[in-house]
């Protein structure tokens, strides 16, 4: 199997003369100028992203990608394993959080399988079948995943990508769900950006202090044995899991078809640092919804150069936190639209004019 061209290849960039249409009408619309603060930016990013004069957020698209995780033999979570495969059935039945989110934004949801040690009820709506096996390797042992295994699950977040293009996307939301996780993000984040366990290891689903110290000495002890090697790729091999490579996958097939992508919180600004790392073009693509709880969350954006909108105290994952920043990038758009100008509407610029 041959990995996505948008892996390989760096995506085309937006167009400067969409954010500069877009920073001009801002200027000319009946308010002091700056005056939305980051609804400007919002609204001018959104335009810029979508190549157009009015920004849209009709048609959003969201797949949650599940994958389990042999890290969790370490005791790394505070729940058990059996709830990645649980959950599939949630989200398909409507009870997860992203299930009501994406109900009430009315956005596509579709969850991506791509493989959990406990069964999954066959036919689920919405349940796409991307099982590459039961579950990663312990990385405390050996590497969580192969090349090939790597390269299936880049090609079924390519595949997400194209599903959503194939749906006039204007909006892509990637989420995840795994138990174990934030271990597994955490590895990837601390070897690609040399950073200490200690540091970056979190609570998660709500391990104590105690816990959030194991799960750093486990990360620790797999660094050494990894040899520092910062290649995207390697770091994948080394630390999996299936749903972060296909959400890395998703993230850079989005970029690849000039779909702006709005990033959750913890683990899917790993999966963006990676493809990133892989493909820097790919970072225009990308806005930042929140900050995460988990604390090392600021770091992976700061690496990013990313200031999200919210910051909620949110930890939940599975593209929560991005979709419940739409509402406020849907408001954007609505006042970028549809606000007059000062010369529409007779109201007197700084200048004294209406023609601003
Ligand atoms: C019921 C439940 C629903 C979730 N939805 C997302 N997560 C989140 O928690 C997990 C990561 O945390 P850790 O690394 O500590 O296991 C991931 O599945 C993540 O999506 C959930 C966790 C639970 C328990
Ligand atoms: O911010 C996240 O993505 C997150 C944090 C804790 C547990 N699961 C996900």
């Amino acid at each position: 199997m041959s990995f996505p061209s948008g892996w390989i290849n760096p995506p085309r960039q937006p167009e400067a003369r969409f954010f500069e249409q877009a920073a001009q009408r801002q200027s000319v619309l009946t308010k002091p100028a700056g005056s939305l603060g980051r609804l400007e930016d919002v609204a001018i990013r959104l335009a810029g992203l979508q190549g157009t004069d009015k920004p849209a957020l009709d048609h959003i698209q969201i797949s949650v990608f599940v994958g389990d995780h042999g890290i969790c033999e370490e005791g790394i979570s505070a729940y058990p394993q059996a709830v990645t495969a649980q959950m599939i059935a949630n989200f398909a039945n409507g009870g997860a959080a992203i299930s009501v989110l994406a109900k009430s934004l009315g956005a596509g949801l579709e969850v991506v399988n791509l493989g959990t040690i406990s069964d999954v009820e066959p036919g689920l709506p919405g349940v796409v079948d991307a099982r590459i096996a039961p579950c990663t390797r312990n990385f405390a042992a050996t590497n969580a995943m192969t090349t090939e295994q790597v390269c299936t699950a880049l090609n079924h977040g390519d595949a997400a990508a194209q599903r959503a293009a194939d749906k006039g996307c204007q909006l892509f939301i990637g989420g995840e769900m795994g138990i174990g996780n934030t271990t597994s993000a955490t590895a990837i984040a601390c070897a690609l950006m040399s950073k200490n366990p200690m540091k970056l290891a979190g609570p998660g689903t709500g391990l104590n202090m105690a816990g959030v110290r194991r799960k750093a000495e486990v990360i620790i002890s797999a660094l050494q044995r990894h040899d520092d090697d910062q290649d995207p790729m390697a770091v994948l091999e080394a630390f999996g899991g299936f749903e972060i490579a296909a959400l890395a996958g998703a993230v850079a097939g989005c970029a690849a078809r000039s779909i702006p992508v709005l990033i959750d919180g913890y683990i899917v600004s790993v999966a963006a640092l990676i493809a990133v790392s892989q493909q820097p073009g790919i970072r225009p693509w990308l806005m930042f919804a929140h900050r995460s709880a988990e604390p090392g969350h600021q770091a992976i954006l700061t690496a990013m150069n990313a200031e999200p909108l919210l910051d909620l105290e949110m930890r939940l994952g599975e593209g929560s936190g991005a979709a419940a920043a739409v509402p406020l990038l849907r408001v954007a758009c609505e006042l970028h639209n549809n606000m007059a100008s000062f010369a529409d509407s007779g109201v007197s610029n700084k200048e004294g004019s209406h023609d601003g």
